[in-house]
């Protein structure tokens, strides 16, 4: 039997960076998470513990800190591909990298109306989010965003579904649907305006889970992948994770009082987990997009 070293990286996870840009009195906050991780020939620390071909990861943290201030940090699918391109570009034993990037939002704080020049509150854990991963000269972004929670209090059915001795749920044609949605996008192609794109996949997720009647979580997941493809050429590939959300209707019978869908349990677990894909049949090759 032989033993050998199988696929492998390594890096600084979740080194966590903000920066503020002044502009006069205005100033601008960028905080994101950032995770670094380097592939590449990296048999002979693993085999023998010989170091000379490892980039710290102390040293790719710091490139992080040092990136950011030698120029702005900007979108965060460009702050990554500089970052992963640098890696490679550096260090010989290095042929990938892969950056994670989480951006964490914040809002302006209104004093008396007006958005303060230098006061923020954090507006909601949603996070945007990209992967790039670069292999030698080549480049695959993989955006989206995270725990973008979302509830509609109608429009919403569950039924048909097959029945056997241990089915108790009720077929409903009225229920609340409610989920946290993480979406991943692969983009194809060049010249994307990262910031523009985002928010029209934002808006586009938004607005068809909000319009689209619902007779399933799956079905409703279609829906908002397929809206995605169908206006935003860029897009590749989008995965969807969606948990149901439940909410029970409170049986008040006991205390002789009817619930005419109005007052609800929210559990919080355990929850159905609602995942699925949308892609083109004629989307580019993903590479190591997802790997
Ligand atoms: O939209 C739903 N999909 C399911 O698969 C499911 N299963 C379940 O118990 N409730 C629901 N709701």
């Amino acid at each position: 039997m032989a033993i050998k070293l199988g696929p492998n990286q390594y890096g600084k996870a979740e080194v966590r960076l903000v920066t503020v840009t002044r502009a006069g009195d205005v100033h601008h906050l960028k905080d994101l998470t950032v995770s670094t991780a380097l592939r590449g020939d990296l048999a002979k620390t693993h085999l023998t513990g010989d170091n000379s071909d490892v980039v710290a990861t102390d040293t790719q943290k710091n490139t992080v800190y040092a990136f950011a201030k030698e120029s702005p940090v900007g979108e965060i699918e460009d702050f990554g591909l500089r970052l992963a391109r640098h890696f490679v570009g550096r260090f010989g034993q290095i042929t990938g990298a892969r950056i994670t990037i989480d951006e964490h939002a914040w809002d302006r704080i209104a004093v008396g109306g007006r958005p303060h020049d230098h006061a923020f509150s954090r507006s909601s854990e949603e996070k945007r989010t990209t992967v790039v991963t670069v292999e030698n000269d080549r480049a695959w972004v993989v955006s989206g965003l995270r725990d973008l929670v979302v509830l509609k209090s109608t429009g919403s059915e569950f039924h048909g579904f097959p029945r056997d001795e241990y089915t108790t749920l009720a077929e409903t044609d009225d229920r609340i649907l409610a989920t946290a949605v993480t979406a991943q996008w692969r983009y194809q192609g060049s010249g994307i305006d990262w910031r523009k794109s985002f928010a029209e996949i934002r808006r586009i997720l938004l607005e068809t889970f909000a319009t689209k009647h619902s007779l399933s979580l799956q079905q409703t997941l279609y829906a908002m992948g397929e809206a995605v493809l169908e206006a935003r050429g860029e897009v590749a590939e989008i995965r969807l994770s969606m948990p149901n959300k439940h909410h029970f209707v409170v049986d008040l019978s006991p205390f002789g009082l009817t619930n005419d869908n109005e007052v609800f349990h929210a559990a919080d677990r355990p929850y159905g987990l609602i995942e699925g894909t949308v892609l083109r049949d004629d989307a580019e090759d993903p590479g190591p997009a997802w790997r």
